[in-house]
């Protein structure tokens, strides 16, 4: 039956607590809109459906009102649906107190109202719920908390990065890993700690049209996240509004009644870039929809220009980051455009730090001092302080307060020291880089090159006509052009082995399968632009098929950026891009994690001609064969207009020239670089022992022999069948007494499930196991929001103690109402309490552990609960109160704690805004004033913290 809701009236929500007392707003069309003033938040419900739960005080309860001391009911009077309550202060003077007026800030004690009306569960439901209580704050306590889960290997430059990303209220980076380190799997890692850890809900990522489908995929089978593919298609379905001023009929009025906001329509939300940034009216909707986080693959494809007239793409990542508060940026190649657009990224993620390009420009050449100084840091703390230079210079950067701090003990605070050098000289907090180089192991680079003679009519022209010449030939020049000729050869001499082709264009990419596919028998597929979503991913799936599927997939420049190809044996460049970067891509398409084997790279050119000097380029100068290219766009941007003119002529003397001063160049930037930007970029992208240490610690916290026992109690209680599958791997199957239709994520036919890591790697037809699989996750969620197992009443055979004596066992964890923003949670995970006391309140919960009474209590039969219950009820109701008397203590104590640690952090927030603000002129009193007002606010809500009764068990002795 559905309740009758009133505005006015006062409810909580069970799935939310958190919330706080709501007020209903409104009650109208079966609808119900509820504010919770705590947290600042409101819900629409289906009001046949709300899981909301009215407060209804009874005499003797007490009841608070906002800036004033408690009131304790004396009788609750209902008027038109809503209540007064009478009510008395401690010196005995009575007011009228409406409801509507009560503090919204609430303490919850259901266990309490449930235990004293004998309204009790079995005792293994008691268990259950206090188990879930202390593994979730155990887990929910973890430095692992929220990427334990991710079907992964656990590679320590991925987690370091996801660990410093959870430091912070809100996360802004640029992940900026070479080619195929693993960006999209640090994405993931941190978009699943936010959604584990509440800190967000509603995602958006955006990527290229081609790669929407291949981070669907991965995002549920690595992260279980279910994202929804939004295209123009489905948004049109959803907003009723259509444009079409043109025609006779229309009527803008009665189309503007139609629109909606498709993107309201779900939390987590995956779409192509291509599209939204052609599409003005879905950009401006998506801007106004409320993100928590935004993530942007290929970012480099977005172009900033100083004039203003960046492109469509950019506009819209730059709106879109002035509004969500935590974003994220995935390029390999950062630096792809210049300077200037890897500037103008870092700016968008963090205005503050990064005010205008000359600083940013200037501070890049101190770079190498910094990093010399943060080596000795690392290294030397101690000879730091003694040398007066070093001093001097830390001086010059940081505040005193922390140079007196690290000067007291150096080794302790070293760590301090250099995060803050590197956040503020350097780009620590905004830019994360690994390299090969730094995380090491990968197999190396093979050139292949394959001369052939040039065919007439081919090497004259412009550059473009001599460098891809047969794009200015009729469609058979595949019947002539010698390269086919070899690349037939080729495929038939390595039958068993895949074979991945890039050109820089579609059509000829499209005759080139075509001629081998239909002429030579070879098995083969595409994948060019022309081609939908639904084409391309079918392509690359036959061609991913080890057994079955295509010997060769022939790409365009779009299948060079993204996709995971590292199984395929040889990559075969048909041509050379000019730009370096695009090359770098289209090596990383092999050139992965996960790749076994050397990466063989094949060149078929024309001897003698621009193709072959264009090689001897990017293999002499660049040296982009044997090693990532890091430093192709700087020296592209130097050589480029000679290096051109060279090719164009074709004057071998002044190439060969030309190739050793550049190589020169090139080697004496990458040594600049390894002491200056790259080494502060490694220095903070993965320092190893920190990173080893999460993983050992990740591999502690995994406790699969806890969770296989909580596993069986949890399926115990709610009817799901468990059996053994094999070591490690139990099977779970909805069993004939399943106590809800709708235990989360367990499937009709069951699922198998392993513990094992490794095991889940190998074989994706098995769920992996953890404290953060949604069928555990969102169990215990379950078991969070509801009362069940909330109170129990036992039996206790002891001898020692007399027959009737009294021992009431109570669980409390802490919660605390503000808006989630502020993500105040996070400095009270892990935190409950538990209390055992007697009639005399005396505490014995270090005498008697929750395991050892689970062991000695027995079930009382339900018929002998309401007699027993009377017999005990006077003494229970003043034991009860005495617990409360305890709370108060333990929670002085842990708003205390909270605010402490909650000040901590903000302090140190402030120090680097202050010193920000000296280099920043943007950063103001105001931007002060408004931090200190949220300082404030914090610490305020954390004062309010309450102690949520969360279950209670009372013991009766007897003999
Ligand atoms: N920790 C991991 N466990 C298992 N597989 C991984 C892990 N990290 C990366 N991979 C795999 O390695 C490949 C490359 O990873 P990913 O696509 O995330 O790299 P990337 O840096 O985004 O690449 P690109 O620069 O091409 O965009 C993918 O197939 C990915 O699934």
């Amino acid at each position: 039956m559905s309740e009758i809701f009133i505005p006015g009236q006062r409810w909580i929500s069970n799935a939310e607590p958190d919330l706080g007392l709501g007020i209903i707003l409104e009650a109208e069309n079966r609808r119900v809109l509820i504010a919770f003033p705590a947290s600042e938040e409101e819900r629409t419900y289906a009001a046949a459906s709300a899981p909301l739960s009215r407060v209804q005080y009874q005499a003797g309860d007490a009841i608070r009102i906002a800036d004033h001391p408690p009131l304790t009911v004396i009788e609750a009077i209902e008027q038109q649906g809503c209540f007064i309550y009478l009510a008395e202060d401690e010196h005995g003077n009575r007011q009228p107190v409406p409801e509507q007026v009560l503090s919204a800030h609430i303490s919850l004690s259901s266990a309490k109202d449930k235990l004293l009306a004998g309204q009790v569960e079995h005792q293994r439901r008691y268990q259950l719920r206090i188990a879930t209580l202390e593994q979730s704050q155990r887990h929910a306590a973890a430095g692992s908390h929220g990427v334990m889960g991710p079907r992964v290997q656990l590679l320590p430059h991925q987690f370091y990065i996801a660990k410093q990303a959870a430091q912070h209220e809100q996360v802004r980076l640029l992940l900026a890993d070479e080619v195929g380190l693993g960006k999209t799997i640090e994405a993931g890692l941190i978009v699943h700690q936010r959604v584990l850890q509440d800190r967000a809900k509603r995602i958006l990522i955006l990527v290229p049209e081609t790669l929407v489908n291949q981070w669907l995929v991965e995002m549920l089978r690595r992260f279980n996240l279910q994202f929804s593919i939004f295209d123009e298609e489905r948004c049109g379905e959803i907003d009723g509004y259509r444009d079409e001023a043109d025609s006779l009929f229309y009527d803008e009025e009665e189309e503007k009644l139609k629109e909606r906001n498709p993107f309201e329509e779900a939390q987590l939300i995956l779409a192509s870039m291509d599209w939204l940034s052609g599409h003005p009216r879905r950009a401006e909707q998506l801007c106004q929809t409320q993100w928590d986080m935004l993530v942007v693959d290929e970012a480099h494809n977005l172009h900033w220009q100083a004039d203003g007239s960046s492109d469509a793409g950019y506009q819209l990542l730059e709106q879109l980051c002035n509004v969500v508060p935590s974003v994220l940026m995935l390029t390999a190649t950062p630096e792809n455009a210049g300077i200037e657009g890897h500037f103008a990224r870092l700016r968008l993620l963090d205005p503050q730090r990064y005010p205008s390009l000359e600083a940013f420009q200037k501070e890049q050449a101190g770079y190498a001092e910094l990093s010399q100084l943060i080596d000795r840091l690392q290294t030397q703390p101690e000879d730091v302080i003694a040398s007066s230079a070093d001093m001097a210079q830390l001086k010059a950067l940081l505040d005193a307060a922390s140079l007196a701090q690290f000067a007291d003990n150096p080794a302790h605070h070293a760590p301090q020291l250099i995060d803050a050098l590197l956040d503020r000289f350097g780009t620590g907090r905004s830019l994360f880089r690994n390299t090969r180089a730094s995380i090491g192991g990968f197999p190396a680079r093979k050139l292949n090159p394959h001369p052939l003679p040039l065919p007439t009519g081919y090497g004259e022209g412009s550059l473009e006509e001599q460098l891809y010449p047969e794009r200015a030939q009729t469609p058979d020049w595949v019947n002539d052009d010698p390269r086919i000729n070899w690349l037939e050869k080729f495929l038939l001499s390595n039958i068993d082995s895949k074979v991945l082709l890039i050109c820089g264009n579609a059509d000829i990419a499209r005759d080139i399968e075509l001629f081998l596919r239909l002429r030579r028998g070879i098995a083969s597929s595409v994948f060019y632009e022309d081609m939908s979503l639904l084409e391309r991913d079918r392509a690359a799936a036959y061609f991913a098929d080890p057994e079955e599927g295509a010997q060769l997939l022939v790409c365009s420049e779009i299948g060079s950026e993204g996709r995971n190809f590292q199984f395929a044996e040889h990559l075969v460049l048909f041509d050379l891009p000019l730009n370096p970067d695009l090359l770098e891509q289209r090596i990383g398409r092999l050139d992965r994690i996960g790749r076994r084997g050397e990466v063989q790279i094949h060149t078929p050119y024309f001897e003698q001609s621009a193709q072959e000097s264009l090689l001897a380029w990017y293999r002499d100068a660049l040296k982009i064969f044997s090693e990532p290219c890091t430093i192709g766009s700087a020296i592209m941007a130097q050589y480029k207009t000679i290096l051109c003119d060279a090719l164009t002529q074709q004057r071998p003397q002044e190439l060969s020239g030309l190739i050793a001063e550049a190589s020169k160049t090139a080697e004496s930037l990458r040594e600049q670089l390894s002491a200056g930007r790259n080494r502060l970029l490694e220095l903070n992208s993965c320092r190893r022992p920190q990173a080893d240490h999460l993983l050992s610690q990740l591999q502690q916290d995994e406790r699969p022999e806890q969770l296989r026992e909580y596993l069986e109690l949890l399926c115990d209680q709610f009817g799901v069948d468990i059996e053994e599958h094999s070591e490690n791997a139990i099977i779970l199957r909805p069993g004939e007494q399943m106590l809800t239709e709708a235990f989360p994520h367990l499937p009709e036919e069951g699922m198998t499930g392993t513990f094992d890591r490794e095991r889940a790697l190998s074989r994706e037809d098995m769920h992996f196991l953890t404290w953060e699989h949604p069928l555990v996750h969102d169990s215990i969620a379950m078991i969070h929001s509801g009362d069940f197992g909330a109170a129990a009443v036992s039996t206790l055979p002891v001898k020692g103690l007399p027959a009737g004596t009294l021992l009431l066992e109570a669980y409390y964890s802490p919660t605390v109402q503000a808006p989630v923003e502020m993500q105040l949670q996070r400095f009270l995970a892990g935190t409950s309490q538990r209390f055992l006391i007697d009639k005399k309140a005396k505490d014995l919960s270090a005498a008697v552990s929750h395991d050892r009474l689970n062991q000695l209590c027995q079930n009382v039969k339900r018929k002998l609960v309401p007699a027993l219950m009377r017999q005990v009820r006077e003494e229970l109701g003043s034991m009860v109160q005495q617990l409360d008397g305890l709370v108060e203590i333990k929670l002085g104590e842990w708003r205390k704690q909270a605010g402490e640690a909650f000040m901590a952090q903000r302090n140190s927030e402030r120090l680097r805004l202050v010193s920000l603000a000296e280099r920043n002129p943007d950063i103001g009193q105001a931007e002060l004033a408004a931090f200190d007002q949220a300082s404030q606010k914090g610490q305020q809500a954390l004062e309010q913290m309450q102690l949520n009764l969360y279950g209670l068990r009372l013991a009766i002795v007897s003999q």
